[in-house]
Order: C-alpha cells, then structure tokens, then sequence
C-alpha cells in the first residue's frame, strides 16, 4: 500500500495529555489531536507507515506506561491501524479549529473562510504533514514572544510612518512556516527559514502562497543553520528556532555565525528541566540569557548578544 499512515490513538487520565503529546512529538508523529473523554483524553497521532515498524510501536507503547507509572496514574491504552493518505487529512483536519494565540495572532485553517471582522493578524495555514499548527505550547511560546520583539517595529499592514531598519529574521526549523509568517506579519522586513525535512519546507512554500507573501520576502530552503549564512550572506537581526533541547544545545556555537553584536534569539521546545542545560550552553557561547517563559511543563528562552 502506498501513502499509507499509521493512526495511533491513546486513551490516557487528562493530567497525562502533555506527557503524551511530548512522547509522540519525540516519536516523529506528523499530526496530533486531542479531545476530553470524561476524564480521559484520547489522544490521536499520526505517522508516515514507514516511520515506525510495529516493534517501535511496541517500544512507545512501553515509554506511555512507564511515564504513568512513574507519576502513579492508570496506564494508557494504545491501539494503532493503518490508514490511507485521504482518511489521515479529513480525520485530522477535522478537530483543527481557529485559534487566537497572543494579543495580535488568529491561526486560520486554510480550509475554512476567514473571519469578517479581526482586529489580529491573520496567519492562514496548512501544515500538510509539518509540526507548526500553532496548537503546541512551544510554538505559541515563540509567537508571543516575537509580538514582544517585534512591538516596535511598524506592522506592513498599519502604515510606515515610523522609518526604522529592515528586520532579517532566521527561523531554524520551520516547519509549517507559522513563525516566519508571524514574524513577516508583525513588521519583519525579510525571513530566512531552513528545515531539515524536505517536506517543511514544502509546506512553508505552500503556507507562504497562502498568505500572499512573496517569496523574496520568506526564502526557505532544506537544511539548518549553515544554510541560512549560504541564503543570506550575512548575520541575521534576530533567531526563532523552536527545536527540542539537545538539539539547539548542539546547534548554539554555530549559531556564533550568523549572529551580530545586537542579535536577539529565542529558543523553544524546551522542557522545563532542560533549561539549566540550553541557558548554560548559550552563555558558553556569548549569549545573554534575559527571560525565560513558561507554559505547561514547556519554556522558551529569550535570548540577546548584547
Ligand atoms: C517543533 S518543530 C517547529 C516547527 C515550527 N517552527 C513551530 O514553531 O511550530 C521543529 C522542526 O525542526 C526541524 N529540525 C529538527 N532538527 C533540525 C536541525 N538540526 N536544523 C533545522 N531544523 C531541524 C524539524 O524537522 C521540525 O520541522
């Protein structure tokens, strides 16, 4: 069978719906969605059948009932079928609802017409199979601290009377493109997006056309942070980049490069006890490490060089 997906669904007590969302996240599942059960959660995810053979399923399985165990609650239940293309986009897509992220942010599924009135920036998307629908505590983390960063700075939509320097931003993991169109729409001048899956940076592509932003103003290309340096040629004003912590821990020396005087970064995906770890790593490598945001067991570090 081609384009075949693997639809797991996990029934677990509500105070463990993070935990496995964070177990399925780390387990590469392309989708997620989650509705109350009384109270219980199920919890539904979806993945590439070549991803996972039924022995990794088997080994995820384990990890659920070991993270209930430890914390003294019932143990999920797992159960998993194979599904084709067509059957994962409408079951997905179906729970996927406008969501107002922030004070400025609505995320609008493109399959749904567009609100009549907003007063917020309107961020049109369809992840296809990239992470970034907005709905993970870790993206909606780096968009409201880019509305921090980026208050100042004259929105494209309301006027430039205020004459300020161009904004070039780097997102290192796109994904669907969500915080490189966050951040155009809120006053960003340009936006470097790199991924290291291919089909991220399909989807921001296709989240760009969405939007109506021309593509000289959010370039994207597969690969991480060497690539924004060979796409820009020169330091960046700003990073996003949302990505699990053992992963920006291993990318923050290269990140020296790409980096001005002035340059602010922030970092997600962060679990909350991994935070000594990223915070220790970049102030090893010249960063400043000025707040640290939390939401559910997540944090995100706002970052600056000087
Ligand atoms: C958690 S998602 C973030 C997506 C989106 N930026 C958001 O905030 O919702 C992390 C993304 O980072 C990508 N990624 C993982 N390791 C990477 C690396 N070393 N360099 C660049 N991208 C990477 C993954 O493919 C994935 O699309």
């Amino acid at each position: 069978m081609a384009n075949t997906w693997w639809e797991l669904q996990i029934l677990c007590d509500r105070a463990l719906e993070e935990s496995v969302l964070w177990r399925l996240e780390d387990f590469s599942s392309r989708g997620t969605a989650s509705e109350s059960k009384g109270n219980s959660c199920l919890v539904k995810a979806y993945l590439p059948r070549f991803q996972a053979q039924l022995l990794d399923l088997a080994a995820l399985s384990l990890w659920l009932r070991q993270d209930a165990l430890c914390v003294g609650l019932p143990v999920p239940t797992l159960n998993w079928e194979l599904i084709d293309e067509e059957d994962w986009a409408t079951s997905w897509k179906q729970y996927w609802k406008p969501e107002k992220i922030g004070d400025r942010f609505l995320i609008n599924p493109a399959w749904l017409p567009l609100p009549e009135t907003t007063e917020r920036l309107v961020i049109r998307l369809d992840p296809g199979v990239a992470f970034g629908t907005g709905n993970h505590a870790t993206t909606q983390l780096c968009l409201e601290s880019l509305e921090m960063r980026l208050s100042d700075v004259p929105s494209s939509f309301v006027g430039q009377s205020v004459k300020k320097e161009p904004l070039v931003i780097a997102d290192i993991g796109c994904g669907s493109g969500i915080l490189s169109i966050g951040a155009l729409l809120l006053g960003a001048e340009k936006v470097y997006a790199v991924d290291t899956d291919p089909l991220a940076v399909q989807s921001t592509f296709s989240n760009r056309a969405l939007n109506d932003i021309k593509p000289e103003r959010l370039v994207s290309a597969e690969g991480s942070v060497d690539m924004i340096l060979k796409l820009a040629g020169q330091p960046v004003d700003g990073i996003v980049c949302n990505i699990l912590a053992d992963v920006i821990i291993q990318l923050v020396p290269e990140m020296t490069a790409i980096a001005k005087p002035n340059t602010w970064a922030i970092f997600s995906g962060i679990l909350l006890e991994q935070s000594k770890a990223v915070a220790d790593a970049l102030e090893q490598n010249g960063w400043i490490v000025a707040t640290l945001w939390k939401r559910k067991e997540w944090c995100c570090l706002n970052v600056r060089r000087s």
